[in-house]
């Protein structure tokens, strides 16, 4: 299925998991994954560890072939950087910070736009030649929006819901009963809980943050708010935070639990999943029944032309046609401005028929496939489904028995549907490259696909040659723009 190709692994790199106690390398991000090049043909390549979070090497070069023997002086060193990373103030410290500095009068509550953080008074004058905001009661209460987003589009680029979408999430959640919500790279969710709780007209609900961002960690108690790495299950701050989760996730007096998981869209899903099946692992364990076969409820929050990869390695998830928008994404959201239709999906083992979706935003109740369908996308009597993916309305071709995006001709020749200018009888093209964008042909056979990836400089072994690491979603150089790229991709895909 050509949708399946919209992901990291398919580039010709491909995460390898981990041996059962085999020692892996650490970057500054925890843990790092094994990587392999795959050849054309199938051939495999050199193995090689490289950081799990970030998809950039400004942001972290770690990089060591998998045979490699390091010496203990580069040991050292490495853990001396690891070391250096670490933020400046323990989460203790921060918490103690956050105390002070809700106690001070408006007038001396201060928050440093360069450096991210709120100062106390004794650090006024360190910061003066910096920018610098009042900060008020309610802009306290909501961090997302006093913080900056972060906006490396490669490796962690912060897009926050929009309210409708936030709203939506947590009436949700609350109308199926969950009164624990795990926000796993939702700060705007957990911070819309925490207002929620304190207008008191609804039940309360609890949320612990996990994220990678630690300069939430300024704005949340210890059983608030965990320093973590999504793609490798890593805590920062090591058992202490375990603890939390462990603490979050068991379920006393009837408090259903629910995950909530919208990671970076370039993420590498193998790595993902298996970060959530084990949250799901450690509340399994937690449960009084026997829950052996069950897994935490979640909805994970991604482009829907991931769902192939997602079912794959979570064979329990649907994906629903509820479209996620968001604030500060270019074509990620409602409105004139933006692309009318975001591409984000809700993919849920919750069951679909009880995820009530928007009438007034266009969503009606299809009773064969008992789930809630956006209603251009019409129940297709040979398919036996409401085919559409990306909310048009898809029309079946009786020569492909299936049914296929709308502005697909059927074309003899290739017999089969295609965009009516595809590059015919080369058997490729359909939807573009997901690489470059160009509807020419196929990622696979991109001419620039090793140009867009980052390439580490290794040490001695790599003789100075630069080595391949992983895929970005940007190349280094001759560039678009992210937005401009990304709308192209999404113009090849939307065809
Ligand atoms: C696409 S944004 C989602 C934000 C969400 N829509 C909201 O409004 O709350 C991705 C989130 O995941 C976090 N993140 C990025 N990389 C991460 C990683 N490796 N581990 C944990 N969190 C990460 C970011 O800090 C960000 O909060
Ligand atoms: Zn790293
Ligand atoms: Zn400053
Ligand atoms: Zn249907
Ligand atoms: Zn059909
Ligand atoms: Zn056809
Ligand atoms: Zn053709």
């Amino acid at each position: 299925m050509e949708v399946s190709e919209a992901n990291d692994e398919s580039f010709g790199i491909e995460v390898i998991p981990a041996e059962d106690g085999k020692p892996v390398p650490c970057c500054p991000h925890g843990p790092t994954l094994l990587f392999e090049k795959v050849a054309k043909g199938g051939e495999k390549g050199r193995r090689f560890y490289a950081c799990s979070a970030c998809r950039d090497r400004k942001d972290c070069n770690f990089f060591q072939w998998e045979e490699e023997k390091v010496s203990e002086v580069r040991l050292l060193a490495r853990e001396a950087e690891n070391q250096s990373k670490r933020p400046v103030f323990t989460q203790q410290e921060n918490c103690s910070r956050f105390r002070k500095f809700s106690s001070l009068p408006l007038d001396e509550k201060k928050f440093c736009q360069d450096c991210q953080m709120l100062l106390l008074p004794g650090e006024h004058g360190a910061h003066s030649s910096h920018r610098t905001t009042a900060v008020s009661t309610d802009q306290l209460r909501r961090p997302s929006v006093l913080l900056r987003p972060l906006d490396n589009k490669k490796s962690n680029a912060q897009y926050l819901f929009t309210d409708r979408s936030s709203h939506f999430l947590l009436d949700t959640l609350a109308g199926l009963g969950y009164k624990k919500v795990l926000c796993v790279g939702t700060p705007r969710l957990q911070e819309l809980i925490k207002l929620r709780n304190l207008e008191q007209k609804h039940e309360p609900m609890k949320s612990l943050l996990l994220d990678i961002d630690f300069r939430y960690t300024q704005f949340y108690s210890q059983d608030e708010f965990c320093h973590y790495n999504m793609f490798n299950h890593h805590f920062f701050d090591g058992e202490a935070s375990g603890a939390v989760l462990q603490a979050f996730l068991t379920e006393c007096d009837g408090q259903k639990v629910v995950m909530v998981a919208d990671p970076p869209f370039g993420g590498l899903v193998k790595p993902l999943a298996s970060s959530f099946s084990l949250i799901s692992h450690t509340w399994r364990k937690l449960q009084s029944s026997d829950c052996s076969n069950i897994d935490i409820p979640m909805m994970w929050i991604f482009p829907y032309f991931f769902e192939p990869r997602i079912l794959e390695c979570l064979p329990s998830c649907t994906m629903l046609d509820y479209q996620v928008d968001y604030d500060n994404h270019p074509l990620y959201k409602h409105g004139k401005t933006g692309r009318k239709q975001s591409p984000v999906r809700l993919f849920t083992n919750i069951s679909p028929r009880d995820v009530v979706l928007p009438k007034d935003e266009g969503y009606r109740f299809c009773s064969v496939c008992q789930r809630f369908v956006l209603s251009l996308n019409k129940h297709c009597a040979k398919c036996n489904v409401c085919p559409s993916k990306d909310g048009r309305e898809w029309k079946h071709c009786s020569m492909c028995e299936k049914c296929v995006k709308p502005s697909w001709r059927h074309c003899q020749r290739c017999g089969r549907c295609a965009l009516p200018d595809h590059p015919c009888g080369q058997g490729a093209g359909q939807e573009g490259c997901f690489n470059c964008g160009s509807l020419e042909h196929k990622r696979k056979a991109c001419p620039l696909k090793d140009t867009h990836r980052i390439s580490h400089r290794s040490n001695a072994k790599s003789g100075g040659k630069r080595v391949s690491h992983r895929p970005l979603l940007k190349p280094k150089a001759k560039r678009k723009s992210g937005a401009a790229r990304r709308a192209k991709q999404l113009a090849a895909l939307s065809k």
